[in-house]
This record gives structure tokens, C-alpha cells and sequence, in this order.
């Protein structure tokens, strides 16, 4: 799509992205590596600026109804789904994934805003049974205050959703920082906010190059009270550890490496079809990405020949032509991890069935890919992959399915494909992880709670669940009752 024709929604976006005057970086598109504009190059001192606007404007939006704030959210809800499309291009050009996977990103988003809209209403009290003759104890849940939300590449338009819909239900404010490959997409949903009436400064935005600087600012200022991050484990581990210095709650989506267990009772099919939407969704860089299919010896093979006879469907593309299924990946970065990973297992022995390594030429493209024939001890085995690669082990019996997917330190989504009810409760409730999809590829809806345990993370988003990562609960005892 050639710059003048962009729709008039992306011109706006652009013209907010960088300010006249401001220092600004460049924004690329994988597919192709061109540049596609311009963002505000927001620093250190910027980024505590906004937290301070978000303080000023904190103590009117706590103190609105609830109903107003819903109000306000249905606005902004409605106008996302009125510009769907453009949101979606935008998503697609910066990011590289496939239009209608953006355009379900978007919707997906969006279901956030008008669930927690909803629960904003009901962000309910208690009142405990009293402990004492004339005494009353009473809890209220309250807002917390200044939100820093900080954004990965890999969702760039519904993870800001799912954390700022529930902070500004519970009525704090936000301060966003997205990342730094993926910025346009922030701006425009901050600006279709504004445009919905949410008031000023409730909702902030930080668009920068320099990652670390603007998140150290954010995490270290006192009037930070909360911090809900989606992002990788180590980034995570170095956040959480400066908000330790002004002991702030914190929220954080970290890495995964979910294991995919398919039994000898699964319907194959089913479990193909998941396996394709678990791995090969967003090109296989998404934290719940299936990264270890364990697939048990009697049905190894019959599973291999369904995947690869799915995968051979997949088109590999510019994600704006209608028949991309799996975009590039996000940087040159990302291709010769994903590379030096296949390469190394084919190495020790595994086999390359299809894909396996970069295409040449412009845009940072990697093939589907299957291998077979690894072991559990493979680096492929213990690192997320992050890409579309299906790496196949096999194994013997449950007992050696679930301690080979616990084998890890991280703990965040799960797969289990079997068809015997027994086997279902005892796996799901062994499992070390946060979530454990059956006989289903997908975990991700804003009425269930997605999160992580282990060093996947800390605290849940979406669901009822997730509107208390953003209140304190106060109680307040009353005495001298029969006086
Ligand atoms: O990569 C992690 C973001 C969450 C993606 C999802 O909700 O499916």
C-alpha cells in the first residue's frame, strides 16, 4: 500500500506519532524492511513527565462512578471496532503478521475493554463477620494509582488493551511505553481514546528507541504504583528488581515453553488442527507458542504426517496479501536465533522434515518447520523458540509426559490431547503451568485468567481476576458499636 493511499485514519496516526520538532525514530516494516514512518523519541525525563500528568489526573477518574468510567470505555470500545480495518493494516505493517490474524488481534483486544467495562460495576467489597461485640470489619477495594504498562512487539494492539481496560475500570490512570518496534499501533489507540472522551492524561503514552531508559524512569518513580509487563523472563526479572526499590505491585506475562502432549487416545485430527493454531499463530512468536510437542510412540508418526501434510497448506508472505498465512518475523535478530536453533538440533541428529532454514531476500522470513527425531535435551528443547518451528518428541507413558514438561523453569500455557476423562484430570492437575489447554489450541479470552507460574510470571489478566492486579483492598475496622 503506497503512502498516499493510505485511509485517512493512518495519515492521523502518523501526524500524532511525531509531533513537529520532536526528535523522533524510524518505524520499519519486517516484511519488507522499508521504512514506514516516523515516532516520537520520547526519553528518561519524558517518561516522568507522564507519570506526573497520570498522577494529576488520577484523583477525578478514581473518583468517577463506575457507570460513568464504563460509559467512557464502551466509547472507546466502539470506535476500536469502528476502525477495525485500519487498525488492522497498521498492525500487520508494523509488525508482519498476517491482515486477518491483526484484524482478530484487534477484536480480541477489544473484548477486554467491554468485559472489564462491565466489571467495573461490580468491583465489590465485603463485609467480614465481626470478631468483637460492637465492631464492624469492612473491606473496599480501591485503585492503586499511576499503571506503567509496558507492551511487547509480538501483540502490540491487544496487550495494551488487556492491561489498560482493567486499570482504568478500577479506576487508576496509565503511563504506556510499547515497544519500540511496534509503536504505531499505541498511538493509535491512544488517539481513538481521545476521540471516545476518555479525559485527558488518564491515559499516557511514551513512545521511545531506548527501551531501558524510559522502563528504569517509569519503574523507579515513587508515583508508579503499579507495573503489569508482557515480555521476556529476563526483561521481567530486571523490572520486578527496581520495583522493588519502591515495593510496587506488579503484574508480569513472562517466556514460556509449553509442551504440547499428544496421547496414543487423541483424536489426531483435532489435535493437527490445535497444533497449527498453537504453533504457527503469529508465526510461532507468541509466549504460549506450543514449544515442545510430546507426542506419544504409538501415534508419533500418524501425528507427523497430519502436521506436515497441514503445514505444506501454510503460504509464507507479506502479511497484506490475502494469501499470507504465516508472516515474517519481527527482525534479522529473531531469524538467526530461530535458525542457529534448527541448525544445532539437525546437528545432533534431528531431522528436518520440511522448512529449516532463513529464505534470502528482503524481509526477515523464516519457513514453517518440522523436525523429528530430538530428544528433550536438545537447547531447541529448553529454549523459546519464538518462531515457526514444531519440534517433535516422543515419549513412553504419562509418567514420562508430565515430568519431561515439567522439566522446565518456566510455567506459563499447556496442551493435552487425549480423549480419556481420568487421564485428563490427572495431567491438567500435574501440570506445573498457569493454563493447560484440552484437546484445544488456545488458551487467550478475556474471561478466563492468563497467566503464568515458575518464571512465566506473576498475577493474571482477563477475567474477574484480573480487575484485582489493580486495586488495593483496604479494611476498615469499626469500633465502639454498642456504646
Ligand atoms: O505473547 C504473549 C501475549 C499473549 C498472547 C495471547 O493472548 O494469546
Amino acid at each position: 500500500m503506497s503512502r498516499a493511499s493510505w485511509p485517512q485514519f493512518i495519515t492521523d496516526v502518523f501526524d500524532h506519532a511525531a509531533p513537529v520538532g520532536a526528535s523522533t525514530f524510524d518505524v520499519k516494516n519486517p516484511a519488507t524492511g522499508a521504512v514506514l514512518g516516523t515516532v516520537a523519541d520520547m526519553t528518561a525525563a519524558d517518561a516522568r513527565q507522564a507519570v506526573a500528568d497520570a498522577r494529576g489526573a488520577f484523583k477525578a477518574w478514581s473518583q468517577e462512578t463506575a457507570k460513568s468510567r464504563t460509559a467512557a470505555m464502551m466509547a472507546w470500545h466502539d470506535l476500536i471496532v469502528a476502525h477495525v480495518d485500519e487498525l488492522a493494516q497498521l498492525l500487520t505493517l508494523e509488525m508482519g503478521k498476517p491482515l486477518m490474524e491483526a484484524k482478530g488481534e484487534i477484536l480480541h483486544g477489544a473484548s477486554y475493554i467491554t468485559w472489564f467495562a462491565e466489571e467495573a460495576k461490580r468491583l465489590y467489597g465485603d463485609i467480614i463477620p465481626t470478631n468483637a461485640p460492637g465492631r464492624r470489619l469492612m473491606v473496599v477495594k480501591q485503585p492503586i494509582g499511576v499503571v506503567a504498562a509496558i507492551t511487547p512487539w509480538n501483540f502490540p494492539s491487544a496487550m495494551i488493551m488487556r492491561k489498560v481496560a482493567p486499570a482504568i475500570a478500577a479506576g487508576c490512570t496509565v503511563v504506556i511505553k510499547p515497544a519500540e518496534d511496534t509503536p504505531l499501533s499505541a498511538v493509535a489507540l491512544v488517539l481513538l481514546a481521545k476521540r471516545a472522551g476518555l479525559p485527558d492524561d488518564v491515559i499516557k503514552l511514551v513512545t521511545c528507541s531506548q527501551p531501558a531508559e524510559v522502563a528504569k524512569a517509569l519503574t523507579d518513580h515513587p508515583d508508579v504504583r503499579k507495573l503489569s509487563f508482557t515480555g521476556s523472563t529476563r526483561v521481567g526479572k530486571l523490572l520486578m528488581r527496581n520495583c522493588a526499590n519502591t515495593v510496587k505491585k506488579v503484574s508480569l506475562e513472562l517466556g514460556g515453553n509449553a509442551p504440547f502432549i499428544v496421547f496414543d487416545d487423541a483424536d489426531l485430527d483435532q489435535a493437527a488442527d490445535a497444533a497449527m493454531l498453537a504453533k504457527f499463530r503469529n508465526a510461532g512468536q507468541t509466549c504460549i507458542s506450543a514449544n515442545r510437542f510430546l507426542v506419544q510412540i504409538g501415534v508419533y508418526e500418524a501425528f507427523a504426517a497430519k502436521l506436515e501434510a497441514r503445514v505444506a497448506a501454510l503460504t509464507l508472505g507479506d502479511g497484506m496479501a490475502p494469501e499470507t498465512t504465516v508472516g515474517p518475523l519481527i527482525n534479522d535478530g529473531a531469524v538467526s536465533k530461530v535458525e542457529s536453533l534448527v541448525r544445532h538440533a539437525a546437528a545432533c541428529g534431528a531431522e528436518v522434515r520440511t522448512g529449516g532454514y532463513a529464505v534470502d531476500g528482503q524481509g526477515t522470513f523464516f519457513p514453517p518447520t518440522i523436525l523429528t527425531g530430538g530428544t528433550p535435551d536438545l537447547t531447541i528443547a529448553d529454549t523459546e523458540i519464538f518462531g515457526p518451528v514444531a519440534a517433535l518428541y516422543r515419549f513412553k507413558d504419562e509418567d514420562e509426559a508430565v515430568r519431561v514438561a515439567n522439566d522446565t523453569p518456566y510455567g506459563l500455557a499447556s496442551y493435552v490431547f487425549t480423549q480419556d476423562m481420568g487421564r485428563i484430570w490427572r495431567v491438567s492437575e500435574a501440570l506445573e503451568y498457569g493454563m493447560v489447554a484440552v484437546n484445544e489450541g488456545t488458551v487467550s479470552s478475556e474471561a478466563a485468567p492468563f497467566g503464568g507460574v515458575k518464571e512465566s510470571g506473576i498475577g493474571r489478566e482477563g477475567s474477574r481476576y484480573g480487575l484485582d492486579e489493580f486495586v488495593e483492598i483496604k479494611y476498615i475496622g469499626i469500633g465502639g458499636l454498642n456504646r
